[in-house]
């Protein structure tokens, strides 16, 4: 988060673009060269993929995190992960999530995603919010959402969207006709177009919206791991436009290529799906 914020901060963003409607900034590369190096440091055996490509470059020594949050540390671990090795590990790296709002000065989009797979589930993840309330606070650390499945959640306080209404989350940046129309269907009160898929989960999380709905396979499985475990921890459910999962094993396919639908705690997930048109599902086969 710091990484990020400093390079806004310098305000040279060094950005290259990947593809059509894909940026990289220097604090994407910065910030998965400093997460990558600090957990291969710690945890060697680990398969560790981010979204950018690797960098041979050795990281600054103050870059190398080794500390490790005592709150956490302090619960105890759920039995069925007590007997898994490194190995069994994936841990899917985001290092800016909401790059092309980053770019654009919507700062309180961005999000670090790390998310923490065994046996291709999603199980363990953490959302960092380098600016959260940095318009209301002035020297934020911002913050840190995690979630274990088995065990629960920690870093915000979990809330329930309000009854009576419906309000959906999708991209703001990356849309098209069959987005729009899956997004159409559901007739929602609301519809909150926002950056980041770590962002538009803690919307689900904190009760300001019900769904987040995104019929493209733009989205990938750095962008979905993180937040899919905190979601599940709490109740939640994030799955493909067709009600599947997705997996995270190594040999996976990047793109989710069946395009996401995530629910709050609380929202009967497999009912809200047959909502998706036809036409819409045919789109994302
Ligand atoms: N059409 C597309 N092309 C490239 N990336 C896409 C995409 N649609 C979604 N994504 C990626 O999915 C994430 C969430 O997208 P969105 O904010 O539009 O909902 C972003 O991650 P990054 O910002 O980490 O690249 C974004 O780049
Ligand atoms: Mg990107
Ligand atoms: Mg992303
Ligand atoms: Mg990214």
């Amino acid at each position: 988060g710091k990484i990020i914020k400093d390079v806004m901060s310098r305000g040279e963003l060094g950005i290259v673009e990947k593809g059509k409607n894909d940026l990289q900034t220097e604090a994407d590369r910065s910030a998965q060269r400093c997460i990558i190096a600090s957990l291969s440091h710690q945890f060697p055996d680990l398969t560790i993929i981010g979204e950018e490509e690797p960098s041979h470059f050795e990281v600054p020594s103050d870059w190398l995190m080794t500390d490790f949050d005592p709150e956490v540390l302090s619960k105890k671990c759920p039995e069925e992960f007590l007997t898994v090795s490194e190995k069994d590990i994936v841990v899917w790296v985001d290092p800016l999530d909401g790059t092309s709002e980053y770019t654009q000065g919507l700062l309180d989009h961005v999000t670090v995603l790390v998310g923490v797979s065994v046996g291709g589930k999603a199980v363990g993840g953490v959302i960092h919010q380098p600016y959260y309330n940095y318009q209301t606070k002035s020297d934020t650390n911002g913050r840190t959402l995690w979630g274990l499945v088995g065990l629960g959640t920690g870093g915000f306080s979990p809330e329930c969207p309000p009854y009576g209404k419906f309000i959906v989350t999708t991209t703001r940046s990356h849309s098209d006709g069959i987005v729009q129309k899956a997004l159409d269907a559901f007739r929602p009160d609301e519809i909150l177009k926002v950056g980041g898929a770590g962002h538009k989960v803690m919307l689900l999380l904190e009760g300001k919206a019900h769904a987040y709905i995104f019929a493209s396979k733009g989205c990938k499985k750095w962008d979905t791991c993180a937040p899919e475990a905190i979601l599940t921890a709490w109740g939640g459910k994030l799955t493909d436009i067709h009600g599947n999962s997705y997996d995270y094993d190594k040999e996976v396919e990047f793109p989710n290529k069946q395009g996401v639908f995530a629910t709050a705690k609380g929202l009967d997930h497999k009912t809200l799906l047959k909502v998706i048109p036809q036409e819409v599902l045919n789109a994302l086969p």
